[in-house]
C-alpha cells in the first residue's frame, strides 16, 4: 500500500521529517476512529493502532488523532501499532460537544462540498452556515446542487447560490442519471480528500457513489476485534474511492454549529462586513436604531437582501454566544488549574514541615 494514495504529500512529509528517527516511525493516516483504538493505513497496510501513552498523557481531546489525520506510527504488523504523534493539520473542522467539549470532526481535507438539493429542502441560510464553516476550515468550498433532474427551476436555485457564494463554484448534478458529474470531477485530482456538508437526504451518498462509480459511503456500525475485545466504530471513516479520491464520512457533518468561525463568517458575509466599514460609528450594531448605518441604508435601498442580513445577524449571535461560552469554560479550567496547583503547594509545604 502506498501512503501517497491516501493523500500524503510534501506538506506532511516536511512535517514528518522531524520523526524520521531510529525508532522506525512511518507516516500513516487515520482511516477509522473507534472508542479506544484507531484504524490506520500506511505502507504496512491497514492496521489497528493505539495511542502511545507517554505522547498523549496530557493531550486535550483536540490534540488526539481524528479522522483524516496523518500520524507518526510505530508499526507492528500483525499486532497493535502505536501512534506517537499527530502531524500538524492542514485543514480542520471542530465541533463543540456539550458533553465532551471541543473535538475534531475531520482533518486534512482539500475540498468541502456543500450539498443542497434542488427541491423543497433548498435552504440558502443553511448554505451560508456551511460556507462559514468551510471558509474557516481552510479548505476550498464547492457548492453542489443535487437532484437537478427533479426541478424545472434550476436556474432560480443556481442564481441564488451564485449570489450567496461570491465566486465559489456552483455545480448542478443529477447523481442518478449522471448529468453534471464530469464538470465537477474536473475539479479534483487523484489523492484529494473531500468532506461533504449537507442535511440528511440531500443526496451526499448518491453523489459520492456517482463520482466513484461504486457504493462506498453508507457505513453501518461495524465491530472489529483486537486483543482487548470488541469495539464499535463511531461512524468516522475515510474511504479511498476507485477513482483515486478520498472521502471522509462522519455523521458530525450533519449538525454542525459554526463554533468560533469568525474568519469564516467574515468571508461568507464579506459584502456586509465591507458595508459595515462605512458606518458612521466604529461600534455600530447595524440595527434600525443606528444613525448613519451603511448596512441599514443598503437594506432600505434593496441592494442588500433582508434574508441574507437576517442570517448574518443570527450567525453573529451564535458566534458571540459560543465565544462567551468558551470564555466561561476557560475560566473554569483556569480555576481548576489553580485549585490543583495550590493543593500541590499545600501538600508540599506540609511535607516539608513534617520533615
Ligand atoms: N432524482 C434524484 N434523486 C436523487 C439524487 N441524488 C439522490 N437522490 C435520492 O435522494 C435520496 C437520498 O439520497 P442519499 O444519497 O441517501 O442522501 P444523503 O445525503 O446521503 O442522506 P444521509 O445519509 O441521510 O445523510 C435517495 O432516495 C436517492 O436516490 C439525484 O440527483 N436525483
Ligand atoms: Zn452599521
Amino acid at each position: 500500500m502506498n501512503i501517497n494514495d491516501y493523500g500524503y504529500n510534501d506538506y506532511f512529509a516536511a512535517h514528518f521529517a522531524a520523526y524520521e528517527t531510529s525508532e522506525r516511525l512511518i507516516p500513516a493516516r487515520i482511516s477509522a476512529v473507534f472508542k479506544h483504538v484507531y484504524r490506520v493505513v500506511s505502507e504496512d497496510g491497514e492496521q489497528l493502532a493505539k495511542l502511545k501513552t507517554s505522547s498523549f498523557r496530557d493531550a486535550l481531546r483536540v490534540d488526539r488523532p481524528s479522522i483524516g489525520d496523518f500520524v507518526a506510527l510505530e508499526s507492528h504488523p500483525g499486532d497493535t501499532s502505536l501512534i506517537h504523534q499527530v502531524l500538524p493539520r492542514k485543514t480542520i473542522i471542530l465541533r463543540d460537544d456539550p458533553d465532551i467539549g471541543e473535538q475534531v470532526v475531520a482533518a486534512n481535507f482539500d475540498y468541502c462540498l456543500l450539498v443542497c438539493s434542488a427541491n423543497d429542502d433548498f435552504n440558502l441560510n443553511r448554505i451560508e452556515r456551511y460556507l462559514t464553516i468551510a471558509w474557516n476550515s481552510g479548505a476550498q468550498p464547492l457548492i453542489i446542487v443535487t437532484k437537478s433532474d427533479l426541478t424545472d427551476q434550476l436556474d432560480h436555485y443556481l442564481q441564488q447560490l451564485e449570489i450567496a457564494g461570491f465566486g465559489v463554484p456552483v455545480y448542478p448534478v443529477d447523481s442518478i442519471h449522471g448529468d453534471g458529474l464530469t464538470e465537477l470531477q474536473a475539479h479534483f485530482a487523484v489523492g484529494d480528500t473531500l468532506v461533504l456538508l449537507g442535511s440528511s437526504g440531500v443526496g451526499k451518498s448518491s453523489l459520492v457513489n456517482a463520482l466513484a462509480g461504486e457504493y462506498k459511503m453508507k457505513t453501518n456500525a461495524i465491530r472489529e476485534d483486537d486483543a482487548k475485545g470488541k469495539h464499535t466504530t463511531t461512524h468516522r471513516e475515510l474511504h479511498l474511492l476507485h477513482n483515486g479520491m478520498i472521502v471522509i464520512d462522519t455523521p458530525g457533518m450533519r449538525s454542525l454549529g459554526i463554533g468560533q468561525a469568525s474568519t469564516g463568517l467574515e468571508e461568507t458575509f464579506h459584502d456586509i462586513e465591507s458595508l459595515a466599514e462605512q458606518c458612521r460609528f466604529h461600534d455600530c450594531a447595524h440595527t434600525e436604531d443606528q444613525p448613519d448605518c451603511a448596512v441599514q441604508q443598503a437594506l432600505t435601498e434593496g441592494t442588500l437582501p433582508t434574508k441574507h442580513y437576517n442570517n448574518w445577524l443570527k450567525l453573529k449571535k451564535e458566534l458571540a454566544y459560543n465565544e462567551r461560552k468558551n470564555n466561561v469554560t476557560q475560566l473554569r479550567q483556569e480555576k481548576q488549574k489553580w485549585k490543583t496547583l495550590s493543593k500541590t503547594h499545600k501538600q508540599n509545604s506540609k511535607n516539608r514541615a513534617n520533615r
